[in-house]
């Protein structure tokens, strides 16, 4: 098939490259000039474990395009993907400006039947809206589909291809057959393609991540509980965890969730119940704990220096929102650097992919290490702030001979308690017993 997907972003390139690897002749379209330049000099924008072997490999073999022109991209495209920025709006609602740009101009470039896919995340009543902006100019037939995207950053290519289902939105025969024929080799392990009407379709996408925001969420209540009545919210987790019921996944506790999704979906799926006169309630709560969860280890660093950070140098291990992406949206890191700063203290930072797009915001507000030990020099103490796995075993002798202080303060519990106390650590944890002195 010849697919043209118009976003080269996270989703876009992925979308783009997966379905080059299935055998697709596939074309990306972006207005970024610079991104759509290095892609084709073969540079990857962004950092994805897996990426880059099946986009070397489709570039190779002539399956896999990039251009900064909509009207050549698309171009004899039976498929049209749309996965486009939907950012959060002042109000909290998705921004559907550039989802319906591209649909405007799409209108009159259509030559033949055409299936326009929204895989960006949008509110229900997105796929009629794109519908309406392309007829405005079409001459020819063509369907709109909602075909919302589960895939997380960090695993992005293994969710992609081997999806624990498909959500298809459309109520036409024609677009099925097709979306059909386009998915089967990626559902071949029977995980299913479910069909529904395009209004379910593009709400079950925000109501998948919001549960998943409200599941987190949930345990960061519980571990919030649990340093006060004096449990430990990791045993609780597994405690619960193994009811098949509650699932293990996604239950843990930590500073919060970041992203460039679960904040800005949340928010725009109350906004979306607030528009109807539906109060969310549950939704409101889960934004309200997450924002103040991201800098809950902040009281505790600024006790454990008797109130006064000012000229104490922290160093923070961990700035993208989570393991194994450079992406920094809405990081948890960045909150707890401001406040930092806020408070008068040096901030040294440590992240083995994220640095660049931190100094891009940070500029020379604070350090950047050139390793893990190094931005421990001179710290008074070291803030861990997202779990990659080379911060889980690291050599506690030579950072011991670093840090001022042993202290820790750990956004995501990554070590025993026991371990801390033997090696002489003060740690502060989320929801554990604290180890002082
Ligand atoms: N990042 C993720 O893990 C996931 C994101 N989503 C959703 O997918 C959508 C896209 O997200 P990302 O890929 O993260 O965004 P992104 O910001 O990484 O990429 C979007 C791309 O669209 C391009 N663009 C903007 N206007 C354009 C235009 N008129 N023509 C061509 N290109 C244009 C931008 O230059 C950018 O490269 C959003 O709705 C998001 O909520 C859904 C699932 C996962
Ligand atoms: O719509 C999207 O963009 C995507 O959003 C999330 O994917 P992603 O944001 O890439 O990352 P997650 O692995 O879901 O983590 C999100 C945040 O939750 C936090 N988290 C996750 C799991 C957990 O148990 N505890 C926890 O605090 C992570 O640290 C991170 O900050 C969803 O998991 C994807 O299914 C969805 O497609």
């Amino acid at each position: 098939m010849k697919i043209a997907v118009v976003g080269t972003g996270y989703v876009g390139l992925v979308t783009g490259t997966c379905f080059s690897e299935t055998g697709n002749n596939v074309t990306c379209i972006d207005i970024d000039e610079s991104k759509v330049e290095k892609l084709k000099n073969g540079i990857i924008p962004i950092y994805e474990p897996g990426l880059d072997v099946l986009f070397e490999r489709n570039v190779k073999q002539d399956r896999l395009h990039f251009t900064t022109n909509l009207k050549e991209g698309i171009e004899g495209a039976e498929i049209i993907f749309l996965a486009l920025p939907t950012p959060p709006g002042e109000d909290g609602s998705a921004d559907l400006q550039y989802v319906l740009k591209v649909a405007d101009d799409l209108g009159p470039l259509l030559k033949q039947y055409t299936i326009i896919i929204d895989k960006s995340t949008v509110p229900v009543g997105t796929a009629e809206k794109v519908h309406n902006a392309i007829a405005k100019n079409a001459k020819v037939d063509f369907d709109v589909v909602s075909n919302p995207e589960f895939l997380r950053e960090g695993v992005a290519v293994e969710d992609f291809m081997k999806p624990d289902r498909v959500v298809v939105g459309t109520e036409s025969e024609k677009a099925k057959k097709t979306m059909e024929r386009l998915y089967a080799p990626l559902v071949r392990q029977g995980n299913p393609i479910i069909f529904m009407d395009e209004r379910s379709a593009e709400l079950t996408k925000y109501a998948a991540n919001s549960f998943l925001a409200t599941k987190i969420t949930f345990m960061n209540e519980i571990a919030n509980l649990c340093e006060l009545l004096g449990a430990d919210v990791d045993a609780v987790r597994r405690g619960v965890g193994t009811d098949s019921r509650i699932g293990k996944r996604f239950l843990f506790a930590g500073i919060g969730y970041g992203g460039s999704c679960f904040p800005k979906d949340v928010q725009a799926l109350a906004k979306s119940a607030k528009d109807v006169n539906y109060d969310f309630r549950i939704l409101n709560g889960v934004m309200d704990i997450n924002q103040k969860q991201k800098t809950k280890l902040i009281p505790s660093i600024k006790d454990y220096f008797n109130g006064d950070l000012k000229g104490k140098k922290i160093a923070i291990w961990g700035l993208a929102f989570k393991p194994y992406t450079d992406d920094i949206r809405e990081a948890p890191a960045l909150y707890n650097i401001e406040e930092l700063i806020k408070e008068g203290a040096e901030v040294s930072v440590f992240d083995p992919e994220a640095m660049e797009n931190v100094k891009g915001i940070m500029g020379d507000k604070i350090t950047y290490a050139e390793d893990q030990y190094s931005v421990l020099e001179d710290a008074d103490a070291l803030m861990i702030v997202t779990e990659w796995p080379v911060f889980r075993t690291p050599d506690f002798n030579r950072m011991d001979s670093l840090l001022n202080n042993k202290v820790i303060f750990d956004g995501r519990n990554l070590y025993e308690l026991s371990s801390m106390e033997e090696l002489g650590y003060e740690y502060f944890s989320i929801g554990r017993k604290s180890v002082k002195k």
